[in-house]
C-alpha cells in the first residue's frame, strides 16, 4: 500500500510541507535502489535537479534510510547538499535603476566583484530585467543541457529579447519551435570538418586580398586600428562563404564597410543598450526601438536579394553530407540540400537562419581576431613564438593552408585557446528556468528565470584557473588543464544550443593568422595606451587598439636539434613535463 509524507525544503517553514505520496514498494527493493526511487519522487516533486545532492532530517535526526523515512510521523526536512535551501544573492539595488549604475560601465570587472561577495550564482536587476549569473562550470552545464530545466527560451528577460526572430530558428529563436528544429537539421552538416575544409582556400585567397592595404598602410607609416579593419576581414570572408556575397572591403585603404554590416553591427549595439535598460526602454515607438525595426527591414531586403543571386556550384540537388561538400556558400549549400524525405530547408527560415550565420559570424571572428592582434603586441614572446613555430613546419608565402598543415601547429593552436580564455568575445549566452526549481548548493529558482553562464568569468574562475590573469599559452599542455571540468573552458558554449559555426571560425583564424605573422611584425603603436573594451556591445571587443604592421624582410632559421635539447631541459627544469 502507497504511503503518504510531509516534507518541506530544509530552510522554508515546516508549515509550506507538502503530502507526497510514495511507491508501495520502496522498502523492498534493495537499499541502493529504494533511496534513488524515493529521491526520484522527491526532485520531481520540488524540482530538484541534481537528486544525488538530497538527504532527509526529521526533528533534528539525519534519515539514512528508506526505512528511516517511512517509520517518520512527522514533516521530513529535505536538504540540498546537506545544506538548507536558498534564495540567490545579489546586490540590493536602488529602486527603479535596480542595479544598474554597479553593473554598467565595466560589466566584467563588476561582476567580478559580485562573484568575489556572493559566491558561484548572483542576480542582478537592471532597469527591471533580472538576470542571473554564474562562473561555476557544473552550475552552467545543468543550464545549458536543454533539461525538463532548462532551454534558450528568450523572455523579456533574455539579452537576446529585442532582437528575438523565431524565424531565423538558430540564434535568434526559442529550441521549443518547429523552425529551430528545421534549422538545426539543415545548418550544422554545412558547417562540420569536412564541409569547413573546403572552404579553405577561399579563406586564404580573402586575407591575401586584403595584403594589399596593410602593405600600404605599411608604406604610409600609419598605424591603423585594428577593430574595423579585422571586422572588415572578417565580414569579408563570412560574406562570401556564407551569402556569397563579395563586400569589396579591400579594394582600397579606407573602402567603408558593406551596409549590411554596417547595419548588423548596429543592431547589436542598439540591442545591448535596449537589454540592458529593460522593456519599458524596449516599448519606445521611437528611438532605437525604432530604428531596429527599420534595421530588420533593410537587412531583409539584402537577404533577399542575396538568395536571388547566390553563385552555385550546381544545379541538382542533393543530400544534406554532399551539399555540405559540393556547395560554394552556404545560401548555395541551403537551395540545394535535401533531405531523406525530399524536404529541403524551407525559404523563409533559409533567409533569416542565414542572416543570423553571417552576423553570428562575423562579429564574433573580428573580435576574437582583434584580440589575437591584441595578444601579439602586449603578450612578450608570443609573435616570435608563432612566427618560429610556422618556419619550423616549412611555412612560406606560397603555402596552401590545410586543415592537415595547421592540426601539426600546437602552439597556434594553445595560443588561439588562452586568447579565448582571457578574451572570448561570446560572454552572455542565456538559458531560461522552464519551471520552479532548486539547483545544487540549494540555490532556489522561480520559473522564468534567465540564468547566464557567464564564459569571461568561468574562464578566468580562480577555484578553476591557476593564476587566471596571466596570459600563457603553455598551460593547455599541463595535466591540470586537460583534467579540469569539461565546462571549464567553453568560448562557444556547450549543449545542443551552443554555436554551430565553430568549426568554421577556428579554421578562419588558423588560415589568417599564420599569414599575417609570417607578413608582418605587428607593434603597438603607443605601448603606453590602455586598451579597453567595448561595454556597450553585445561582444566583447577592443576600442581603439592601433598597430603597426611591418612587412617583414628577413625571418629567423629553423631551430636547431640542440636548440630543441635546450628547450626541452629547461621544461624538465620548470617541472613542465609529463614526466615529473
Ligand atoms: C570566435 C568565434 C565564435 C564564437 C566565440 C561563437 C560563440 C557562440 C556562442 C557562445 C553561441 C551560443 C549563443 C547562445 O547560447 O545564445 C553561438 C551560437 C551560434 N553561432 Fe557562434 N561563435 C563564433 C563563430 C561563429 C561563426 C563563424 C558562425 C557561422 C558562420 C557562428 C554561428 C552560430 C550560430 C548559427 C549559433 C546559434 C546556434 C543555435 O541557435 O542553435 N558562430 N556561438
Amino acid at each position: 500500500m502507497a504511503t503518504t509524507k510531509q516534507f518541506y525544503l530544509f530552510g522554508e517553514d515546516p508549515s509550506t510541507c507538502r503530502d507526497i505520496e510514495l511507491p508501495s514498494d520502496l522498502d523492498q527493493a534493495d537499499q541502493q535502489a529504494g533511496q534513488e526511487d524515493l529521491k526520484h519522487v522527491i526532485a520531481q516533486h520540488f524540482g530538484i535537479v541534481e537528486r544525488s545532492g538530497i538527504s532527509f532530517t526529521s526533528n533534528n535526526q539525519h534519515l539514512s534510510s528508506v526505512s528511516d523515512v517511512l517509520v517518520t510521523s512527522e514533516p521530513i526536512a529535505i536538504l540540498i547538499d546537506g545544506n538548507k535551501v536558498r534564495e540567490v544573492p545579489g546586490p540590493k539595488g536602488l529602486p527603479y535603476f535596480g542595479n544598474y549604475l554597479e553593473v554598467y560601465p565595466d560589466h566584467l570587472g563588476n561582476h567580478q566583484r559580485m562573484f568575489n561577495t556572493y559566491g558561484p550564482l548572483f542576480k542582478t536587476t537592471n532597469m527591471g530585467r533580472t538576470v542571473y549569473q554564474t562562473n561555476d562550470p557544473a552550475l552552467a552545464s545543468i543550464v545549458f543541457a536543454e533539461s525538463e530545466f532548462f532551454s534558450k527560451l528568450i523572455n523579456q528577460d533574455h539579452p537576446l529579447f529585442p532582437i528575438k526572430n523565431k524565424q531565423a530558428g538558430v540564434f535568434l529563436g526559442d529550441t521549443d519551435t518547429e523552425e529551430w528544429r528545421v534549422a538545426h537539421k539543415f545548418l550544422p552538416p554545412a558547417f562540420g570538418p569536412k564541409a569547413v575544409r573546403h572552404y579553405a582556400p577561399t579563406m586564404q585567397l580573402t586575407v591575401e586580398d586584403a595584403f594589399k592595404v596593410f602593405d600600404e598602410l605599411d608604406q604610409r607609416n600609419e598605424a591603423w586600428n585594428v577593430y574595423p579593419y579585422m571586422l572588415k576581414l572578417g565580414a569579408q570572408a563570412v560574406g562570401k562563404l556564407v551569402l556569397g556575397i563579395d563586400f569589396r572591403h579591400f579594394t582600397s585603404v579606407d573602402a567603408p564597410p558593406h551596409e549590411l554590416v554596417l547595419l548588423i553591427a548596429e543592431s547589436l549595439t542598439i540591442n545591448k543598450k535596449i537589454s540592458s535598460r529593460g522593456a519599458w526602454y524596449a516599448a519606445l515607438p521611437f528611438g532605437d526601438p525604432a530604428r531596429l525595426r527599420v534595421i530588420s527591414k533593410r537587412v531583409e531586403e539584402y537577404l533577399e536579394e542575396s538568395v536571388a543571386n547566390a553563385k552555385s556550384g550546381g544545379v541538382e540537388d542533393l543530400d544534406l553530407q554532399e551539399a555540405a561538400i559540393k556547395a560554394e556558400n552556404m545560401v548555395d549549400y541551403a537551395v540545394r540540400a535535401t533531405d531523406s524525405k525530399g524536404n529541403k530547408l524551407p525559404k523563409t527560415s533559409l533567409k533569416e537562419a542565414l542572416l543570423v550565420a553571417t552576423g553570428a559570424g562575423f562579429t564574433t571572428t573580428s573580435s576574437l581576431l582583434s584580440w589575437l592582434i591584441y595578444g601579439l603586441v602586449t603578450y612578450p614572446k608570443m609573435q616570435d613564438r608563432l612566427l618560429q613555430e610556422l618556419i619550423d613546419h616549412d611555412f612560406d608565402e606560397n603555402t596552401q593552408i590545410t586543415a592537415e598543415f595547421t592540426n601539426e601547429l600546437t602552439f597556434l593552436d594553445h595560443y588561439i585557446k588562452e586568447t579565448q580564455r582571457r578574451h572570448n568575445p561570446s560572454f552572455q549566452p542565456g538559458r531560461t528556468a522552464l519551471r520552479d526549481l532548486i539547483l545544487p548548493g540549494g540555490y532556489k529558482l522561480p520559473e522564468g528565470s534567465v540564468v547566464i553562464p557567464a564564459l569571461h568569468h568561468i574562464h578566468n574562475n580562480p577555484a578553476i584557473w591557476d593564476n587566471p590573469a596571466l596570459f600563457n599559452p603553455d598551460r593547455w599542455d599541463t595535466d591540470a588543464v586537460k583534467g579540469r571540468h569539461k565546462a571549464a573552458y567553453i568560448p562557444f558554449a556547450t549543449g545542443p544550443r551552443s554555436c554551430i559555426g565553430f568549426n568554421f571560425a577556428l579554421q578562419e583564424i588558423k588560415v589568417f593568422l599564420p599569414k599575417l605573422v609570417y607578413r608582418y611584425k605587428f607593434e603597438r603603436e603607443d605601448v603606453h595606451q590602455t586598451v579597453e573594451y567595448d561595454p556597450m556591445f553585445q561582444l566583447i571587443r577592443p576600442n581603439d587598439l592601433y598597430v603597426r604592421a611591418t612587412r617583414r624582410t628577413e625571418w629567423p632559421g629553423k631551430t636547431t636539434k640542440q636548440q630543441v635539447t635546450e628547450k626541452e631541459g629547461c621544461r624538465y627544469v620548470r617541472g613542465e613535463h609529463s614526466f615529473l
